[in-house]
């Protein structure tokens, strides 16, 4: 089945050269590198603690998205920091969260800091919402985070920021952006001060990383398009049409804990490859994966709870083998 799904890795100059069934399963099996073996010399925490910054009084399903699927992809303990109203309805989802009520309290970066060296990785955004306070707590944490070299997704509202002053992420190589459409074209006018190229998609992802100081890009949609401005990796691995909100908090959360990952095993896993782009396409066949086994099931009523469940099955059909 992998070879059904249709992946592509290419030079950045050389943007149209024929697509290569050898190239998408090497990377297929450069994910499966970087999983950690489940030994039973391990204590919890090893496989990964991530943080989620996101939540507010509109928004509790996109965090308990992203730190559920967190969880279910392997890592052993997933934290999120939400607003004070938030942090209810997101434990009452699951008991398997830890959830800080923190993001609109005076100390928020502080009280955030004060978790993150026992943090892995940190994706900030989702439900963030765009209440000026809670940006500027995310600002704080991301200046925080940077300066202890952690992992950073940045996904949902945490890229309305970076669109609002680039300068906070730009040049940090430890962080992926994971923008849909509509976010990735605010990203782009905002670097390039042009609009996006339709016609030219590889051309604007590519560019895109470059102008941010080469992080890692992922243009979601029809096909996934991951980018650190060097090459570009294309996912179109099969989901369905079927595009119920959440999904891209269920992809950002499951990159916090590949990103670790990859990170830790480091190039020599990764066959010399950005173990970045690596996590990335991980995320990205992925969550098409969940989407096409839960649209299998649901059709059209599928939600991305549904997709949740199929998480562990998924994962085991493109990585466990
Ligand atoms: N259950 C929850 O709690 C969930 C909460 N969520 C949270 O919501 C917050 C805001 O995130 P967001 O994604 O709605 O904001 P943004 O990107 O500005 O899009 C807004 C507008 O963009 C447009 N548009 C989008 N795609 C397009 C396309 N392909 N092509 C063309 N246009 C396109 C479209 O415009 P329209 O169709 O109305 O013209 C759409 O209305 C954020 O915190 C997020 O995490 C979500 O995670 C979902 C689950
Ligand atoms: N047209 C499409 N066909 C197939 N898959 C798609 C399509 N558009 C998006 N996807 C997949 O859906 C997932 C989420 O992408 P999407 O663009 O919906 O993110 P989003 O708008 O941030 O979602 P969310 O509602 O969680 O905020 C990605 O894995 C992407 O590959
Ligand atoms: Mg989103």
């Amino acid at each position: 089945f992998m070879f059904l799904s249709f992946s592509v890795i290419e030079r950045a100059f050389s943007l149209h050269k024929t697509h290569s069934i050898k190239d998408m399963e090497n990377i297929f099996q450069l994910v499966r590198n970087v999983i950690p073996p489940l030994t039973a010399r391990k204590h919890k925490g090893q496989d990964g603690r991530i943080g989620i910054v996101g939540g507010c009084q509109e928004y509790t399903g996109a965090p308990y998205f992203a730190a559920i699927s967190a969880l279910k992809v392997g890592a052993d303990l997933s934290h999120v920091f939400c607003t004070k109203d938030a942090a209810a309805v997101i434990k009452s989802y699951s008991p398997e969260l830890i959830v800080h009520p923190v993001l609109d309290s005076p100390n928020a970066v502080h009280e955030v800091e004060k978790w993150l060296p026992r943090l892995h990785s940190v994706v900030i955004g989702p439900g963030l919402g765009r209440d000026d306070v809670l940006l500027e707590s995310a600002k704080g944490i991301i200046e925080k985070a940077k300066i202890k070299g952690i992992p950073i997704v940045i996904d949902a509202d945490g890229l309305w920021l970076i669109s609002q002053q680039p300068s906070l992420i730009q040049g940090y190589q430890r962080a992926i952006l994971t923008p849909n459409y509509m976010e990735f074209s605010r990203l782009y006018e905002a670097m390039l001060r042009d609009p996006v190229d339709s016609n030219d998609h590889h051309g604007c992802v590519l560019r895109l990383s470059q102008a941010m100081g080469n992080l890692t890009i992922v243009q979601k949609g029809e096909r996934d398009l991951i980018s650190d401005g060097e090459k570009v990796l294309v996912c179109s691995h099969e989901g369905s049409s079927r595009r119920c909100g959440g999904q891209g908090d269920l992809l950002s959360g499951s990159l916090g804990v590949l990103a670790h990952w990859a990170f830790l095993a480091g190039p020599e896993k990764t066959n010399g490859q950005n173990p970045f782009l690596v996590a990335a396409f991980g995320a990205c066949s992925l969550t098409r994966q969940c989407n096409s086994q839960a649209f299998q099931k649901f059709g059209r009523s599928m939600t991305t709870s549904d997709m949740v469940s199929e998480v562990g099955t998924a994962f085991n059909k493109l990585f466990e083998t």
